[in-house]
């Protein structure tokens, strides 16, 4: 793992989102399309607001995110809002948007559907990460119903995941595949999630979910 410290949140964002703009393009210089899986919660919008305006061929772009909550994407709650509020605007428009959310009472009830779309088009290329106070990373919460499924390396890609630390069902990319991104970038911000990123390295994934994607990962951190 590697650790990088900013001085401020807007430094980490400029960053960030030029990092991921260069892999995106050397990327697309020798695929024909390239994976992007982003997260959603708080964190990640000051990144998007700057890489949507990146320069380069965004036709050629698949974005989804590493878990969603089963919540409609009009509620407040849902991360596929903001990714269309920060994400998929103006250069960014232009990539092609493979969801985690169809309208359904629970996430099992579409979860075919949503797995056959994304399994032809993995590995993920370039992966994103958030990761909460409580060491859940995309939707694998520690205490989860299915955490010990999901951390398996013969994982499907997609499960559907119920927490207490959650408030709704969540859908979620499985530990393989966010494992298995060619490149790995986790952001947090603050001096909890700070301390609680450095305890996760000494546990095991069952009790630390992030610990399951921390190997040549990048950590982006700020104040
Ligand atoms: O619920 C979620 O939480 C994590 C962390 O969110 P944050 O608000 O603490 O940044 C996020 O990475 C994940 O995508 C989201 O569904």
């Amino acid at each position: 793992m590697d650790f990088v410290d900013y001085p401020d949140r807007e430094m980490l964002a400029i960053d960030v989102a030029n990092k991921l703009a260069g892999e995106l393009r050397a990327a697309l210089e020798h695929e024909d399309r390239v994976l992007m899986a982003v997260p959603g919660g708080t964190t990640p919008g000051p990144i998007f607001d700057d890489l949507c305006a990146a320069d380069l061929d965004w036709s050629r772009v698949d974005v989804m995110l590493s878990d969603e909550r089963w919540v409609p994407e009009d509620s407040e709650r849902s991360n596929t809002r903001l990714l269309r509020q920060r994400l998929l605007v103006e250069r960014a428009a232009a990539a092609r948007y493979l969801p985690l959310y169809l309208p359904g009472d629970a996430p099992e009830e579409r979860l075919e559907e949503l797995e056959a779309n994304i399994t032809p088009r993995l590995p993920i290329q370039v992966l994103v990460l958030g990761m909460g106070a409580d060491m859940h990373t995309a939707s694998l919460f520690p205490g989860a119903d299915k955490l010990a499924e999901a951390l398996d390396p013969k994982a499907p890609a997609l499960m559907a995941m119920r927490a207490p630390g959650a408030p709704e069902p969540r859908i979620t990319l499985t530990a393989p595949v966010l494992d298995g991104a060619m490149s790995k970038h986790i952001i947090i911000f603050g001096a909890e999630k700070r301390e609680a990123l450095e305890r996760a390295r000494h546990l095991k994934p069952s009790e630390a979910p992030v610990a399951a994607v921390l190997s040549q990962a990048q950590v982006h951190w700020a104040p």
